[in-house]
């Protein structure tokens, strides 16, 4: 894995609150044009690993790095890097999609048209009809669009997402997972949170098995059948045990 490709980085990571560690010798790397899917019971540590790589986690030891900018040293300029897709997006609920992505673009502080927002919501497949509507009235779905329609617009390489398909129905999956492949094919590095092992092997190129705030083991997509459903299930069953 070359330097210039390593999206995220995470080296030996230890995270502890009140000395009682929740990330413990954390490993993983995501190069661009992957979809990581990190797997992980509740209390797992994978919100904590999220805020790691955000800068809200400060790690006791080790390093966390974005597009080799180590988080710990230049905390702004890693997270214009990046992207973060929370489970439940908060955007203006008053406004429409397109003033929503004026609004932040503006906040973030990056150049935008007319013409280029409109490119970033084609490019998340929002339905036109929609453009005009206030958010208020959005589905979960519909939502993430346009938090990916801005992570489009800002031209960030590497997209965190938290617990992106809970609560969307099997077309809206199946409409969120082609965008994924679309961004990974346009050069992301994709890093999703889940408790979800068939969303996560239906769109993964790899998943790490977070157990108790370490990564004991990863698997890769390979072949037609992608992943051994079943020895995914037993490895995942193993880690909730654990958690
Ligand atoms: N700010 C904090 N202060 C103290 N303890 C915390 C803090 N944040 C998380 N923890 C603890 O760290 C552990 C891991 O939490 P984390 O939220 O990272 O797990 P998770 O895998 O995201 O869980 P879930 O799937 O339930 O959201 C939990 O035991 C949690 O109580």
């Amino acid at each position: 894995m070359t330097h210039s490709t390593l999206a995220l980085e995470a080296v030996g990571v230890t995270v502890a609150y009140g000395g009682n560690p929740v990330l413990r010798d954390l490993n993983v790397q995501v190069r661009r044009g992957e979809i990581y899917a990190l797997l992980g019971g509740n209390g797992a540590g994978k919100s904590t690993t999220l805020n790691a790589f955000l800068g809200f986690a400060r790690p006791d030891a080790g390093k966390v790095a974005v597009c080799g900018i180590d988080v710990g040293a230049d905390v702004l300029g890693a997270r214009a890097q990046l992207a973060y897709v929370p489970e439940n997006v908060a955007l203006y609920e008053h406004l429409d999609a397109r003033e929503n992505l004026e609004y932040f673009l503006r906040l973030a502080n990056t150049a935008w048209t007319d013409e280029s927002i409109g490119e970033a919501l084609r490019a998340v497949r929002l339905d036109e009809s929609a453009w005009k509507r206030r958010l208020g009235g959005y589905s979960k779905g519909m939502r993430q669009k346009v938090a990916i329609a801005l992570a489009v617009a800002r031209a960030v390489p590497v997209l965190l997402l938290d617990e992106p398909t809970s609560g969307l129905d099997p077309k809206a999956t199946s409409e969120f997972n082609a965008l994924l492949h679309k961004l990974r094919g346009d050069g992301a590095a994709i890093f999703m949170v889940t408790h979800d092992l068939l969303g996560a092997a239906d769109v993964a190129d790899r998943i790490g098995f977070l157990d108790r705030g370490h990564i004991g083991h990863e698997v890769a997509a390979g072949g037609g059948e992608r992943f051994d459903v079943r020895d995914l299930y037993r490895r995942y069953a193993g880690t909730r045990e654990a958690a």
